[in-house]
């Protein structure tokens, strides 16, 4: 098994693994250059993992919201997602986990922008944006909102352990994880952090074009690789309804028929489309709550409905 400190290609033939007692002893490591580490490096997995299974034990449903691309709406996917679960029934206990370590924006978009969090015996307490409603994010911990957080793969990984065990959610039946675009540190951290404490699965976001809908199939691809169950595809920003014509216009036009196409031929559960409202930026921007002010909008609707089919998928056991 290869490590990150691993040259490509340096890998013995018979390497028997970091977890492996032998590691750095057997005959096979003779002449790694990683020999020395793993025979001093700890063996066994990582206790973090255990740890996240117990701190979420009480977390019925766990689930990532991915994007192949940056800047398909994401963060205010998860947020509206968030809010909308929150809304529907107010005695569902719902958290967003913003494991997005450099670009957190989960404390601007749901409100809780110059809030703190506290810490006590239990953990680290979350900022509730409703009472049913609350959120954790790295940007609470930063000194302004403006700071950079350059950090290299081991200190995000021990970041996002601290937040998956340390964060005293109490019971919760939906924490929606957002996290950075792609398939990098932070999505293999979460997903071995997540292992054994049974990952419900996750949600991919994008646009209908296809630049975006390339970047999905990897992230699918991702998902299938790494064993976690893809709950569905929200198409964000699909159609532009004019607020003065009400004329429908593609701004992103879906050259290939889009995510619900790209769903059909890979198999993939569609949990519906967003449309690009002007009022949700505006909202998310100032950190309001759309679902709730905007009850009756177009989008809310189309919101509520990819909410119930994200329910029932979760609640089916299987694809
Ligand atoms: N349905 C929508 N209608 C109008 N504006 C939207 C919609 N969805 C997202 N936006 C806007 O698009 C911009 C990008 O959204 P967002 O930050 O959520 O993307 P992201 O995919 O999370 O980005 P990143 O790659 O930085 O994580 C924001 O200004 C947001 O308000």
């Amino acid at each position: 098994m290869a490590t990150s400190v691993e040259k490509a290609g340096s890998v013995p033939e018979h390497c028997p693994g970091t977890e492996s007692a032998n590691a750095g002893k057997a005959s096979a490591c003779a002449g790694c250059p990683n020999q020395q580490i793993c025979a001093s490096g700890p063996k066994g997995p990582d206790p973090g993992i255990q740890l996240v299974k117990e701190r979420l034990e009480q977390v019925r449903n766990k689930i990532l919201i991915l994007s192949g691309k940056g800047g398909v709406g994401k963060s205010t996917v998860t947020a509206l997602l968030g809010r909308s679960l929150a809304a529907a029934d107010k005695e569902r206990n719902v958290a967003v986990l913003d494991i997005d370590i450099c670009g957190p924006s989960q404390p601007r978009v749901l409100g809780a922008l110059n809030e703190q969090v506290h810490q006590s015996g239990s953990g680290w307490s979350p900022v509730y944006v409703d009472d049913n409603l609350s959120v954790m994010s790295i940007g609470f911990l930063l000194s302004s909102p403006d700071d950079a957080v350059i950090w290299r793969g081991p200190k995000k990984n021990g970041m996002i352990r601290q937040f998956l065990s340390e964060v005293d959610w109490g019971t919760l039946d939906y924490l929606l994880m957002d996290t950075p675009p792609g398939t990098s540190d932070e999505h293999l951290s979460a997903s071995t952090y997540l292992s054994q404490a049974g990952l419900t699965g996750a949600v991919i976001v994008t646009t209908p074009q296809e630049v975006a809908l390339l970047d999905v199939r990897k992230e699918i691809d991702f998902c299938r690789k790494v064993n976690i169950r893809i709950l569905g595809v929200v198409e964000n920003m699909s159609i532009f309804v004019c607020p003065c014509c009400k004329r429908l216009s593609e701004i992103f036009p879906a050259a290939t028929g889009g995510a619900k196409k790209m769903c059909e031929d890979l198999k993939v559960p569609f949990l519906g489309s967003l449309p690009l409202d002007p009022t949700i930026a505006r909202y998310c921007d100032e950190g309001r709550d759309f679902v709730g002010d905007l009850p009756n909008s177009p989008a809310v609707d189309a919101l509520n409905g990819i909410v119930t089919r994200l329910v029932e998928m979760c609640d089916s056991k299987e694809e």
